[in-house]
């Protein structure tokens, strides 16, 4: 599959730019047919001996994938070549809000400025022919491009550029949005670019997207108003030369369902979603057509890739129905699907504040049980009396039962400022939303949890030796846990490291140290007293948890770390 490249040498031969990226069927991903625009242009033999061997190279490159690390980090890329919406929702900014959506790298190439918000266009600037020709050559002859997208293209000049460097620079795939009018009703491209259009790109485009008005336009102004209406113009449309149509029916009357007209040629399909009752509809087409492209890029067959693009588009709408950016009649949606949730937990999540660990308390589903409370009251005693940070900890919890328990002590620890953690289960950390997780050497990699978690996410890790340590740093964790320090019951057969154990660990951490193992109100000073500077507190299970009261033991605690913390200083 052509993602960016790895290295290809040059060779001894003069090759031509144009050379540099001939797709051949061994690296084409199956069931993706060849585009037109792909056919190299046959020249002499001696360029296309260069080209073979180029392409050798490459598939050399591919097949050897587990001993070259270029491989692993190939991504599939998108080139943009479309104007941009200084409101962000169409346009540059919605196709590379759309390939990052779908994990896709989106580079850009920019033919016009737009002054547009939520009311309409304002202002529009085209860029010189010659400095998109500057841009295209710049991306294309230097980064491995999959698919190419279109989208604003608002000279004719541009469009016999866009043309000649796809000539120049094939790739696996190109896909035309013939954007013409914004949904405010504004011109993007005036009827002049419908020539370049038909003349210059359809012949080579792999599919395109147009929505009603474009369609009809297209085609001399025929009157779309059915589906049957959207299937002649599909049909129409493909006599022009590209491979494949989908007229978007985003325009239809509002009653009806979002039905797109798909053709490939030969079939007909009616691609039907329900219609999302929302005014943040701008930047539908251009999030679809770079949605398509992703895939494309990804190596979807082409009916594969607008499904799963439709399929975007309609999630992305109903996730986003209810936000507001703006005051115009038409809003823009949340591509990435994360504002409706992170504009509450932004605002709930802070910073890891190493102090926290001062009295670390960590639960224990078994001695709740035993004592007869419940976790949330265990967790409300435990902040009464003194815990400075939770960790949920349920080996035999069920999945269902320990998320319901944790969504609790989450309310009940954000109300009083207090951190929570969840132990081990990342899957029930990231559907609750809490503050954080901790985990073991034998558990999920840090790094991984780290990507998982994204980067606000206290990651703390359990660690007995210098090595491991210096590891978590590496990994991406917020803080260390050293134990065991004392013997525990909590843990079978787990390693004492004790107080020599903890100073070589705490000392060699470049992280906060949280010191946990058989630690009480008893020994906790012996403990804080070791001389570590980063060893932040003491976590602690039997010491409040196996006792009747929760909130006296938690106090008794607080007020030994309290005591020794003043004498330390
Ligand atoms: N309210 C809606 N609910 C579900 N899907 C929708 C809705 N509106 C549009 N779509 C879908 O979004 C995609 C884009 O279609 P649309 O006809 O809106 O494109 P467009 O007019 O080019 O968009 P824009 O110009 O705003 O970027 C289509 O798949 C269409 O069916
Ligand atoms: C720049 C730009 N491209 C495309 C569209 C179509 O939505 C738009 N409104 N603005
Ligand atoms: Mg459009």
């Amino acid at each position: 599959m052509g993602y960016y490249c790895s290295q290809v040498l040059s060779t001894s031969f003069s090759i031509p730019k144009n050379c540099s990226r001939l797709s051949s069927p061994e690296v084409s991903p199956q069931g993706f047919h060849q585009s037109r625009v792909l056919s190299y242009p046959s020249a002499n033999s001696r360029i296309h001996q260069a080209t073979r061997f180029v392409a050798m190279q490459e598939e050399s490159a591919l097949t050897s994938a587990t001993t070259n690390d270029h491989y692993k980090m190939k991504v599939p890329h998108v080139l943009t070549v479309a104007g941009s919406d200084s409101g962000a929702g169409a346009g540059i900014q919605a196709d590379l809000k759309a390939c990052a959506a779908r994990g896709v790298y989106c580079s850009t190439v920019i033919t016009a400025v737009t002054a547009q918000n939520t009311v309409g266009v304002q202002g529009v600037n085209i860029v010189p022919d010659d400095f998109v020709a500057e841009q295209l050559k710049s991306v294309l002859s230097d980064m491995r491009v999959d698919v190419v997208k279109t989208g604003m293209l608002p000279s004719i000049g541009i469009v016999k550029v866009l043309h000649q460097s796809l000539k120049e620079f094939p790739v696996r795939a190109f896909v035309v949005d013939p954007v013409m009018v914004s949904t405010s009703g504004d011109i993007l491209a005036g009827p002049s670019i419908l020539a370049g259009f038909r003349e210059e790109l359809l012949h080579m485009a792999d599919i395109v997207t147009p929505n009603l008005k474009e369609a009809s336009a297209l085609l001399g102004g025929m009157q779309l108003e059915t589906v049957g209406d959207m299937r002649s113009a599909a049909k129409s449309i493909h006599d022009m030369g590209p491979r494949n149509v989908l007229v978007k029916g985003g325009d239809l009357p509002a009653s009806l369902d979002a039905v797109d007209v798909f053709f490939d040629g030969e079939n007909f399909y009616e691609l039907c979603s329900s219609r999302i009752k929302t005014r943040n509809t701008h930047g539908t087409g251009c999030s679809l057509a770079s949605c398509i492209a992703a895939e494309l890029a990804k190596g979807s067959p082409m009916l594969s890739a607008v499904k799963v693009a439709k399929r975007y588009v309609e999630t992305a709408l109903d996730y986003s129905k209810d936000i507001f950016i703006g005051n115009g009649l038409q809003g823009p949606f949340d591509h990435l699907l994360k504002l409706k949730n992170n504009v509450s937990s932004s605002c709930r999540q802070r910073a890891f504040d190493p102090s926290d660990l001062f009295l670390y308390a960590v639960t224990d589903s078994g001695m709740n049980k035993k004592w007869g409370r419940s976790i949330t009251d265990a967790v409300k005693a435990a902040i009464e009396g003194g815990a400075t940070i939770i960790q949920i900890r349920e080996k035999d919890a069920e999945t269902r039962n320990f998320l319901e328990a944790a969504k609790a002590c989450l309310e009940i620890c954000h109300s009083c400022g207090v951190p929570l953690l969840i132990n081990d289960r990342i899957d029930i950390a990231l559907a609750c939303d809490a503050d954080g997780v901790h985990v073991g050497q034998s558990d999920m990699p840090v790094r991984i949890v780290r990507t998982l978690l994204g980067p606000e996410k206290i990651i703390g890790v359990s660690c007995k030796t210098p090595e491991q340590a210096q590891q978590a740093w590496i990994d991406g964790a917020d803080y260390i846990g050293c134990g065991g320090v004392y013997p525990t019951n909590t843990k079978q057969n787990n390693l004492t490291v004790g107080l020599e154990g903890l100073k070589t660990v705490g000392l060699a951490s470049k992280l906060p140290v949280v010191a946990i193992g058989g630690i009480g109100f008893s020994n906790a000073e012996s403990v804080m007293e070791i001389g570590v500077p980063n060893l932040k507190g003491v976590a602690v299970v039997s010491a409040l948890f196996d006792r009747e009261c929760v909130l006296t033991e938690t106090q008794k605690l607080h007020s030994v770390l309290m005591e020794t913390a003043s004498m330390i200083k």
